[in-house]
């Protein structure tokens, strides 16, 4: 960054919607529970109301199981799956291979994550099977297939529909493999395909949903959503043994069952996806403008020209740079309309100029 934009003021940021604040109803909820006393661990009142929530939701008797972050819920989620010499498949620009640091091979205790390609950030059928076919299953030399991971939305921003994910839970399931979900984004999926939430989970085959709700406007909370409870048996061991399990866990769960009221979290996901459809529709008028991947959910990745861009970061926009000449921008739910606007009328005059 030039020392130009490092000391022009933020217009605004739309580098991550990690970046985002948290939404009045979820701060007012936190609040609320701060008052008196409550059983620690995740015995408290909160917690079960949670597990009852989300039980309604998806339909379906859940196990769940709180925790502070999406890379804590991927890895040990994983880790209730995989076992030391077992083979996690999963997209190669997923957060799990990318972005999580080693933390699902250090929850597993060493399993091997095997990365597969795949356009705009999503697995298919036949790439799984390529990859299966060739694993070596039983063979004493190689890592044993035991977890499929897909990202619902993606890393591409894009999104799985009930049938593209039931295709390939069911090549993940007929080779003994375990299905997770990271659903750090699955809200903004949901608002896109505007499905109930166990179509595009587990009546597709997902075994284990990672559910994100600071993304989606919480401060700090994600819940590991067991759909099958055999799988959940050790889960709340592994968890303390990570020191996940926080003491004062109602504070967790306030704020999901806050985001989970009334349909909240699904507002709040339409409204960013919202923003994301009239953001890259403005951008992708512009001469010289392309989107790399089609704009599902709340992430848009757009190659735009250079003295637009740079007029962009000059103006006070903060965007990520992402591999190649691509950019990445991320709406949330609290983006203003207004800031959208204002964003696209600038484009425009630097295209005008350019
Ligand atoms: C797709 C995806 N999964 C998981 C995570 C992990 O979340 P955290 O940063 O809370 O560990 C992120 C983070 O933004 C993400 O984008
Ligand atoms: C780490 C970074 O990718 C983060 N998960 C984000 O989406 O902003």
């Amino acid at each position: 960054m030039t020392d130009a934009i490092l000391t022009t003021p933020v217009l605004y940021d739309f580098r991550s919607d990690n970046v985002a604040g948290a939404a009045p109803e979820v701060v007012n909820a936190l609040a609320a529970a701060a008052i008196g006393s409550a059983d620690p661990y995740g015995q408290d009142p909160l917690t079960a109301g949670v597990t009852r929530r989300l039980s309604a939701l998806f339909e379906a008797e859940v196990t769940v199981f709180p925790v502070a972050t999406g890379t804590a819920a991927n890895a040990l989620a994983l880790s209730a799956l995989v076992p030391p010499y077992g083979a996690v498949y999963c997209h190669q620009e997923s957060h799990i291979h990318v972005d999580e640091c080693g933390a699902p091979e250090m929850a597993t205790g060493g399993a091997k994550l095997v990365p597969l390609a795949g356009e705009c950030g999503k697995l298919t059928p036949a790439a799984l099977t390529a990859a299966l076919a060739g694993a070596g299953i039983g063979v004493v030399h190689r890592v044993q297939p035991a977890a499929l991971s897909l990202t619902q939305a993606t890393e591409a921003g894009t999104v799985y529909r009930p049938q593209e994910v039931a295709a390939l839970t069911d090549v993940a399931h007929a080779h003994g493999m375990a299905v997770h979900m990271d659903g750090a984004r699955f809200v903004n999926a949901l608002a896109r395909l505007g499905c109930a939430p166990a179509e595009v989970t587990w009546k597709a085959g997902v075994d284990v949903l990672s559910l994100g709700g600071t993304k989606g406007g919480c401060l700090a909370a994600e819940a590991v959503v067991f759909f099958n409870p055999a799988l959940a048996e050790d889960f709340g061991f592994l968890r303390k043994r990570a020191g996940h399990l926080v003491s004062k866990g109602r504070f967790l769960s306030a704020q999901l069952d806050a985001w989970l009221a009334d349909d909240l979290w699904l507002r709040l996901a339409r409204h960013a996806n919202a923003m994301a459809d009239r953001l890259s529709q403005g951008l992708a008028a512009l001469p010289g403008a392309e989107l790399a991947h089609p704009v599902e959910a709340n992430e848009i990745f757009v190659r735009l020209p250079a003295a637009v861009a740079d007029g962009l970061e000059a103006a006070g926009y903060r965007f990520y740079r992402w591999e190649g000449d691509l950019l990445r921008l991320v709406t949330a739910f609290d983006t203003p309309q207004a800031v959208v606007n204002s964003f696209l009328k600038i484009a425009k005059d630097l295209s005008e100029k350019a």
